[in-house]
């Protein structure tokens, strides 16, 4: 099997990710969790942009001791001196210098010949090889270059001495065949190209940067640069975990592997999604939430019956705990089963689970994920009868910058229409006081949880509180547009919930395992 170097930017390319800006604390954290990934080359920022990523860089060095660090430059003294100061101290230090190739670049960005090119790019890798001895130079649009001027650099790049040759597909342009034949022809027609590495570098505008590092190597490529999670510049760059995956799963098609610490994906996703703050898709391959998730009956039941039906990856392969079976709409018998043993109920006769599964059905059309809660309930007979003891009929709140927020709160109680005002320290303090005043419970509000049901400034947001009284709790949910409005409802739910428990003795877990089904 070839070995295929990783070369991480996702501290350079990565942090170009409109609105990451990772301080150096962070950039460290997240290379020393690239190290443990093992992850061969780091490339930790672009030491010209700022004294801050100069310093950043250089701690990145400092701290790293078993992966090279690397810094970018791009083809002018003043950068190539930043890099060398910001990677004193490195265990084992390479330069990136890059100068765009293409028409485009040339004439609109750089306003130069093809021979003006030239001239820097030698008199810059002849520069850089004066304080690295291994300089690595890309020829930035690759991808949309001149085939036969493509050959022409990577010659000049090899003659010179340069130890890895990179070929981006800067904007995303090619199709992995394409992409591909730049590696072949590279291959082909460049004398002495057998003495250097050749790098793909590829980025996600048309949702191919994993297939096109793929058809690299594929192609003769020996080190795939990317980022972890996929983040950066535009749509992004190649995911790393995607191509260590593929070679891992697919190793026999592609012989090829690299030599990551599998395990330390997860981990190694969390911590750059926590310190960038870019959330990871539900849906994104590998250490997507929805990954190894499963939510359809008839997926669930090969699942149960044999993982590989549906998983090609077990997630202990990259440091996750086992795969998910969510419950949902489009879920099945056998997954519920499952679930009802999971929380303790086993032996259930075929006829009873029948009947709580056709209440489940129920409840999952109207419910966007049903939770242990909801199932634990449902199995009680309480999700969908709890008694309105209370419900509420009117909400009206308003906010006094000198007196603070008041709420009106118009509540339909075993006494009739009830309404009372209230003011809190808040606006929803405010409310739960004018419910508190009307209903004579004495509670304690023990949790209180908002979250965002739908995307934008109309979505849905869903309540979760908890109310205590006692040794009685109970849980309850409001779902509004209006924030208020279902803190309010959450609140009643609750209260109902807290009334219809303390009608009965508290259930042990015993009495739950009993339960019987209608
Ligand atoms: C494909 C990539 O991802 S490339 C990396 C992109 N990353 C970044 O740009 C992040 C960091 N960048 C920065 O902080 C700034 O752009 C700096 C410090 C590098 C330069 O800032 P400024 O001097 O203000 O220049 P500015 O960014 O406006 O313009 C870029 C200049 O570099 C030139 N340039 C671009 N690429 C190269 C190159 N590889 N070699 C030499 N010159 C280059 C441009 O032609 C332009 O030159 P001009 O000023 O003579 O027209
Ligand atoms: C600097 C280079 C390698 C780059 O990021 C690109 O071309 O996308
Ligand atoms: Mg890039």
């Amino acid at each position: 099997m070839r070995k295929i170097y990783m070369f991480d930017t996702t501290l350079r390319d990565g942090e170009q990710s409109p609105g990451v800006n990772l301080n150096t604390q962070e950039k460290v954290e997240i290379a020393l969790q690239l190290e443990k990934l093992g992850i061969d080359r780091i490339e930790a920022g672009f030491p010209i942009a700022s004294p801050g990523d100069l310093a950043a860089v250089n701690a990145v060095a400092r701290a790293v001791k078993n992966a090279s660090v690397t810094g970018l430059a791009r083809s002018r003294e003043k950068d190539i001196d930043a890099v060398v100061e910001a990677l004193k101290g490195a265990q084992d230090p390479r330069i990136h210098i890059f100068l765009a190739t293409s028409p485009i670049h040339r004439k609109h960005k750089l306003r130069m010949e093809k021979h003006e090119v030239l001239e820097a790019a030698e008199a810059m890798i002849k520069y850089a090889k004066k304080h690295f001895s291994q300089v690595e130079f890309s020829a930035e649009d690759a991808g949309r270059t001149e085939i036969d001027f493509l050959v022409e650099v990577t010659a000049l790049a090899v003659k010179l001495g340069v130890s890895v040759v990179n070929l981006p597909d800067t904007v995303g342009y090619l199709s992995p065949y394409e992409y591909g034949n730049i590696f072949k022809t590279m291959k082909e027609q460049v004398p002495g190209i057998e003495k250097v590495q050749l790098s793909a570098h590829c980025h996600d505008d048309l949702g191919l940067a994993t297939a096109n590092a793929l058809a690299a190597i594929q192609n003769g490529a020996d080190q795939i640069e990317g980022t972890i999670n996929g983040i950066g510049e535009r749509a992004g760059n190649t995911a790393l975990e995607e191509v260590a995956l593929a070679l891992y799963t697919r190793g026999e098609f592609f012989q090829a592997t690299t030599g990551l610490n599998l395990q330390e994906i997860a981990k190694t996703s969390r911590l750059v999604s926590k310190l960038t703050g870019m959330p990871v898709p539900g849906n994104k391959a590998i250490v997507g939430a929805n990954a190894f998730a499963h939510e359809s009956g008839i997926h669930q039941d090969g699942v149960l019956k044999e993982k590989t039906t549906y998983e090609i990856i077990s997630p202990a392969t990259i440091g996750m705990k086992d795969s998910k079976l969510v419950l949902g709409k489009h879920s099945g018998r056998h997954a519920f089963r499952e679930k009802l043993v999971d929380l303790g109920f086993e032996g259930l006769s075929e006829e009873q689970v029948n009947a709580a599964f056709g209440k489940f059905k129920d409840l999952a059309d109207r419910k966007k994920d049903v939770s242990n809660e909801d199932i634990l309930a449902l199995l009680e007979e309480k999700i969908i009868e709890t008694p309105e003891v209370f419900a509420l009929e009117q909400l009206i709140v308003s906010f006094d910058s000198h007196k603070g927020p008041s709420a009106t709160v118009r509540l339909k109680t075993p006494s009739g229409i009830v309404s009372h005002t209230a003011e809190g320290n808040g606006s929803v303090d405010a409310i739960y006081h004018a419910i508190n005043a009307q209903t004579g419970e004495v509670v304690e509000l023990d949790d209180y949880t908002i979250k965002s049901v739908t995307d934008g400034t109309d979505a849905l947001g869903e309540v979760h509180v908890v109310l205590k009284q006692g040794e009685y709790s109970a849980q309850g949910r409001g779902v509004s547009t209006d924030i208020l409005e279902a803190s309010a409802r959450a609140y009643v739910d609750a209260l109902n919930r807290l009334v219809e428990k303390r009608q009965e003795p508290p259930r042990t877990k015993r009495d739950r395992d009993n339960v019987t089904l209608i």
